[in-house]
């Protein structure tokens, strides 16, 4: 953007205003260290990153080494996540951590309800109240297994509209999967800077600093916290060596810092509950960086959309994007799947989604247009959820047209679904349960489906 925008805008603007442009000035033209689970190195000053040790007696430029561990020290060398930090000032040097409002953000174990067989399905969020940021906005929806434990997931949805000012926000439960279903959000971390826009996704590792600002007026989307293992790439097993998505297509950012003395408050989200403590400086004043416990971004756009080229419906697991896997080989905690653009060609298929009951829960969600076992009610910013061995699968609509469709290539390419899938049922906050968004008769769209087998 140019300087005439910034001094047209300066007469009139509000502090949003500002914030938001602020925003999109340094979310331009960032940046990128690229590949999946790599070991990286940035410095945002020549010098600053030491050379062949981790922890020098001296670090270079008077800035403090601080390691932040993923994993445990001793876990095998392919699970092993750690980076050195090279900050201004230690993360150490903070004063006690008070409780503050959960607002409507819940963790596991998740308690406030019994789990629940039926299908359901919510509406998009109401719009938040003004001044709402990422963090306030975050509303969680059900979970399952426990933070303490580190075992289980969440799902958050958020509603914004504006920037986090003043404050960061850590997660010591457990990674944050970002999914933005509408406005672009700039996450300034500890690593750098990252940009995120609906259809693509962002991951926050466990314990790592950031603030989340907007790019536009306003911000919704889906949050998978996981509290298990890392997320990873699935192995590919036959598929071979190249499909679904590319390790070099997730984005880590380059060392960017903040040299702000001055209140900081850091919001902590530890076992359940948010703790604050008031920082005398950013905690964002990481100079140079290496290691492999980072934050990264990944273009849903960009996955390999691999599928039948002969007949029947492959199973979603097909469509796996990122898999937190649980001590049973195969077995996830919790995987990120993603429904995007792909022809189908099944011949003589059915190739919606088939009917089906699954051990695993399914979370879905809308980033935008449809979803080809939906035809309507399953809109952008909803959610559904079909928990352990629920009955679903295509609408009547959907099967009725299926059934009788003429059976050319079809290229789907109206929407961008996706789902969180965890081995474990998902328990509903009491807000999720009783909010006005939950759509009261979901049941419906199974109605009328009708017999077709000859009476006796
Ligand atoms: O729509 C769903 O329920 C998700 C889903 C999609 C699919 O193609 C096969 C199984 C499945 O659970
Ligand atoms: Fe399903």
């Amino acid at each position: 953007m140019g300087q005439g925008t910034d001094s047209t805008t300066s007469t009139t603007s509000t502090s949003g205003d500002r914030a938001r442009e602020q925003a999109r000035r340094a979310a331009e033209g960032l940046s990128h260290l690229s590949g999946f689970g790599n070991e990286h190195s940035s410095e945002a000053e020549p010098g600053a990153l030491p050379i062949g040790r981790n922890s020098p007696q001296r670090a270079p430029l008077g800035l403090y080494a601080e390691q932040l561990s993923g994993s445990a020290f001793t876990e095998p060398r392919a699970h092993n996540r750690r980076s050195w930090l090279y900050r201004i000032r230690p993360s150490a040097a903070h004063p006690r951590f008070v409780r503050t409002d959960n607002g409507t953000l819940r963790g596991a174990p998740f308690e406030e309800t019994v789990p629940d067989p039926n299908r359901l399905r919510w509406g998009p969020l109401p719009e938040a109240p003004a001044g709402t940021d990422f963090l306030s906005g975050l509303w969680t929806l059900g979970g399952n297994g426990d933070a303490r434990q580190r075992c289980g997931m969440a799902v958050h949805l958020y509603a914004a509209n504006a920037s986090m000012t003043d404050r960061v926000f850590s997660d010591a439960d457990g990674e944050l999967l970002i999914v933005p279903e509408r406005g672009a959000l700039l996450l300034r971390t500890e690593f750098g800077l990252l940009r995120a826009e609906p259809s693509q996704v962002a991951l926050i590792p466990r314990g790592v600093r950031f603030r989340v600002e907007l790019l536009e007026e306003s911000a919704r989307g889906y949050v998978c916290e996981n509290y298990g293992r890392p997320f990873t790439l699935p192995d590919l097993g036959p598929i071979g060596a190249n499909g679904l998505a590319s390790a070099r297509d997730f984005l880590a950012p380059t060392a960017a810092y903040e040299d702000v003395e001055g209140p900081v408050e850091v919001v902590n989200k530890f076992c359940g509950n948010l703790w604050s403590a008031v920082y005398d400086h950013s905690p964002l004043d990481v100079v140079a960086w290496h290691g492999n416990h980072l934050p990264y971004v990944y273009d849903l756009r960009r996955f390999n959309v691999l599928g039948t080229i002969s007949y029947d419906h492959p199973d979603p697991s097909i469509f796996t994007v990122l898999t937190s896997p649980s001590d049973t080989p195969g077995l996830a905690g919790v995987d990120f799947v993603v429904f995007a653009p792909r022809w189908l060609v099944g011949e003589d298929t059915f190739r919606p989604p088939y009917f089906h009951r699954n051990v695993m829960s399914e979370y879905m969600g809308l980033i935008e247009g449809a979803y080809d076992a939906k035809a309507e009610g399953f809109v952008p910013g909803g959610g559904s959820l079909h928990n352990m061995m629920s009955a679903h699968g295509p609408d009547r609509e959907t099967f009725e047209r299926a059934s009788a469709a003429e059976l050319q290539p079809q290229k789907v390419d109206d929407g961008l679904a996706f789902m969180f899938e965890t081995r474990w049922p998902v328990t509903l906050t009491e807000q999720a349960a009783g909010a006005a968004h939950l759509q009261p008769d979901y049941d419906a769209v199974w109605q009328g489906l009708e017999r077709h087998f000859p009476a006796p």
